[in-house]
């Protein structure tokens, strides 16, 4: 459905943002995630068509979209992590503002779309009133709009409390029964329960792409976790990868990622999503740190 190949973007000043990315995706959700200034975002809307690779190419369906951006366009619906909704709109006409520009002219289909995202009893008020979950899903609902094949959003819970994030999240996960949708975050758990992939970014490069069951069956061979003496804690913290410590009526429990048994009673743990995640990009740092050390030498 969407093939990226090798897709580099520099802005000035020589910021490689996205560096020799390649990925092929199809229906489903894939959560892009990384931390700040990862890529995510430039990559995101060279998807988008909002800007171009500096080089690569970003095939939909076969069709190179950087030469005929109008291939996606269409059928492209995006949700940015700074999009507004006008205050003195309704949701209602809010929705038939965008319907007019993009050429939607079918009036019940933004009924049922308020609905869909659960604002059906707010199609009336203005949007002044709506809390941040309200607005980012009055958001996917202007997304959706064209039925499009691709969703694109960026950073989905970002100030939303815990109950609304729960809402989005299963609203996008739905989504993606039929859709490619791509959800760019930082917060593992936006995406924990609904992405059947995960690309992850760093630096401008993708360093991993798989299923969430195989980044944590990949770390599984690495984290223990162990109960320590307080007077002990500072020097195994300067040893090992330690990931979590809480102080317990027994020491300090802790969770460590590391190849091999990293203390005494230390016992083989079976690793969250989060914790995989963390261990993966640890051996990303340090294969890049040996690679440094190797070209230096
Ligand atoms: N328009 C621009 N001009 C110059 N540099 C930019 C521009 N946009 C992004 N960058 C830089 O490119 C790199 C990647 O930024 P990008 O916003 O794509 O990352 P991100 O993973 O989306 O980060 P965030 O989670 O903070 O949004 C960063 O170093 C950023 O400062």
């Amino acid at each position: 459905m969407l093939e990226i190949r090798n897709v580099v973007k520099t802005y000035a000043k020589n910021v490689r943002a996205v560096d020799d990315v390649s990925l092929n995706l199809q229906a489903g959700v894939v959560g892009l995630i990384g931390h700040n200034g990862a890529g995510k975002t430039s990559l995101m809307q060279m998807i988008a068509t909002l800007t171009r690779p500096t080089s690569g190419q970003i095939l939909f369906d076969g069709v190179d979209i950087v030469a005929r951006p109008e291939a996606i366009r269409a059928r492209l619906g995006f949700l940015p992590q700074d999009f507004g909704v006008y205050p003195n709109l309704t949701a209602l006409e809010f929705l038939q503002y965008f319907a007019a520009l993009k050429g939607v002219r079918d009036p019940a289909r933004l009924r049922r779309l308020l609905e869909m995202v659960n604002l059906h009893e707010h199609a009336d008020r203005q949007a002044a009133g709506f809390s941040g979950g309200m607005r980012r899903r009055l958001g996917i609902a202007q997304a959706l709009l064209n039925d499009p094949d691709v969703l694109i959003v960026d950073e989905p819970t970002a100030g939303l409390d815990p109950e609304e994030r729960l809402r989005f999240r299963h609203l996008l996960s739905e989504i993606g029964f039929r859709k490619l949708v791509i959800v760019s975050t930082h917060i593992v758990s936006d995406i924990e329960n609904m992405a059947g992939h995960l690309a992850i970014m760093n630096k401008g490069k993708l360093v991993g792409y798989d299923t969430p069951d195989s980044f944590v069956r990949e770390a599984r061979s690495q984290m223990w976790s162990a109960t320590v003496d307080p007077q002990h804690y500072d020097r195994l913290r300067a040893q090992v990868r330690v990931l979590q410590a809480q102080r317990n009526a027994h020491g300090i429990h802790l969770r460590i990622a590391h190849p091999s048994s990293p203390c005494d009673g230390a016992l083989p743990a079976e690793p969250t999503l989060e914790e995989a995640l963390m261990t993966q990009r640890y051996a990303v740092q340090e294969g890049a740190q040996q690679g440094a050390q190797v070209q230096a030498a």
